[in-house]
């Protein structure tokens, strides 16, 4: 059978069972009007549904690949930056807000609103309109779809498109011409980030000089980092807490930011103690927004994570969303400050990406290998610094000191980061 009949077959088999499963619960159907739910309205924890909604989506993209051929595939996708393009000027001129939720506007009045061109504002409408961003009820008019009332409606998801659009888009631009100036760079001074917004400056430290992009950022890593695949709930429930909350024990959170990550973990382990660490300001926030139940057992703290882990002997040291952002120099350099402060036994325990391995299929799976492989992309383009795999994980910690023991990592299903675990051995 022709790979293209077997892919129609697989769309045909599981979009019966996703209907019939949408029927049965009286879902409404998908559909990209504005009153549609937001996102898939079944949960991740119905294995059966979300697998055959995988098994379409990875069938269409394969399919739709197919039949558009090499050669057209190559010519457009070596310009899908215009999507971005558009995005940019949504969010720039605040589109999807001054778009009403019900009803249509036209593009004269956009145009006024945002004292551009009815021509401009036109072009660009009409463009995101081809990626299902605002639909043309009628020549002249403009109304949301689903998409576009998703900038209006969600604030953290309007920062994300607006941080990704503007400042992670310039960085990708800058990217190859940092890699030729400086090549091989650990420094996320000499990233494309810091060539195309902040020539010398590591990213991070340009950000905190600027209030409105640093509230911006905040509220864009929000959305990426509630998003689907990365809930806090896999790290929750995807570790053996349960072995410190039977002793009592303690743990502490590096870049823990305001702390909302050991929250959720004190709620459900009420034996654990929990230090957070971050830097200054955002400790204060840290400490205002505690609940006031928690408090006994979370304490804040102002800490560098490139200086000496003040706090001894806890049980685990825990990072999320830390390890990514750093090359392997700084990465080895954070992981030798614990050194002074570790007892034998302790864990470090990371939540983060981890690369798939590459087998002899190929990649499996591409929506989560774009993903992931993209988000790789983006530790380079803005940090110098990357993803890794569990080979790049076991030399990370080999690298900081030969007494760490790399212990490998899992990953549950559904979720798109990793458990990496480590443990101090001298
Ligand atoms: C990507 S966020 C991750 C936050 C949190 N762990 C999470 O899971 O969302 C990185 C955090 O590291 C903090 N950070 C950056 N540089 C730091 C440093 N040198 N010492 C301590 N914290 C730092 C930032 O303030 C921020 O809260």
């Amino acid at each position: 059978m022709a790979r293209t009949v077997e892919l129609s077959n697989i769309i045909s088999e599981n979009t019966n069972k996703i209907d019939a499963h949408f029927k049965a619960n009286d879902l409404p159907t998908p559909s990209f009007d504005v009153d549609s739910p937001l996102d898939f309205p079944v949960p991740i924890t119905n294995v059966e549904i979300q697998t055959a909604r995988r098994a379409v989506v990875l069938a269409t993209q394969e399919l739709h690949d197919l039949l558009v051929g090499p050669r057209e595939h190559v010519r457009w996708l070596s310009w899908s930056y215009w999507d971005n393009l558009s995005i940019q000027a949504i969010t720039t001129f605040n589109l999807a807000n001054l778009v009403p939720l019900s009803g249509t506007t036209t593009y004269t009045a956009l145009a006024t609103a945002t004292s551009q061109s009815t021509t401009n504002i036109k072009r660009l409408i009409r463009h995101a309109i081809t990626a299902r961003l605002f639909r043309e009820p009628s020549p002249g008019l403009v109304a949301h779809s689903a998409a576009s009332s998703v900038l209006a409606r969600d604030p953290q998801m309007a920062a994300w498109a607006s941080v990704c659009s503007g400042q992670f888009f310039g960085a990708a631009a800058r990217a190859i011409d940092s890699m030729v100036a400086t090549p091989s760079s650990e420094e996320p001074s000499e990233a494309g980030y810091a060539l195309a917004h902040c020539p010398g400056v590591p990213m991070f430290q340009s950000i905190g000089k600027d209030p409105v992009l640093a509230k911006r950022f905040g509220a864009a890593m929000g959305s990426l980092t509630g998003g689907e695949g990365y809930e806090v709930s896999w790290v929750v429930d995807g570790y053996d807490w349960e072995a410190v909350n039977k002793k009592g024990g303690l743990v502490v959170d590096i870049g823990g930011s305001t702390g909302f990550v050991c929250a959720e973990l004190a709620k459900k382990f009420p034996n654990i103690r929990f230090v957070v660490q971050d830097m200054q300001k955002t400790i204060d926030m840290g400490i205002a927004q505690c609940p006031p139940e928690l408090k006994e057992r979370i304490e804040f703290q102002a800490h560098d994570f490139y200086t000496e882990q003040p706090v001894k002997d806890a049980d685990i040291y825990f990072f999320r969303w830390i390890c990514h952002n750093q090359s392997d120099k700084y990465g080895v350099k954070m992981m030798r400050q614990l050194i002074p402060a570790l007892k034998p036994g302790a864990k470090i325990v990371i939540h983060d990406n981890c690369l798939p391995v590459v087998g002899e299929d190929g990649y499996p799976d591409l929506w989560d290998e774009k993903i992931t492989r993209s988000m790789d992309l983006t530790m380079l383009a803005l940090l110098n610094a990357k993803e890794r795999d569990d080979a790049d994980w076991t030399q990370l910690f080999a690298d900081a000191d030969p007494r760490f023991k790399y212990l490998g990592h899992t990953q549950p299903e559904g979720s798109r980061m990793g458990i990496m675990e480590a443990v101090w051995m001298p």
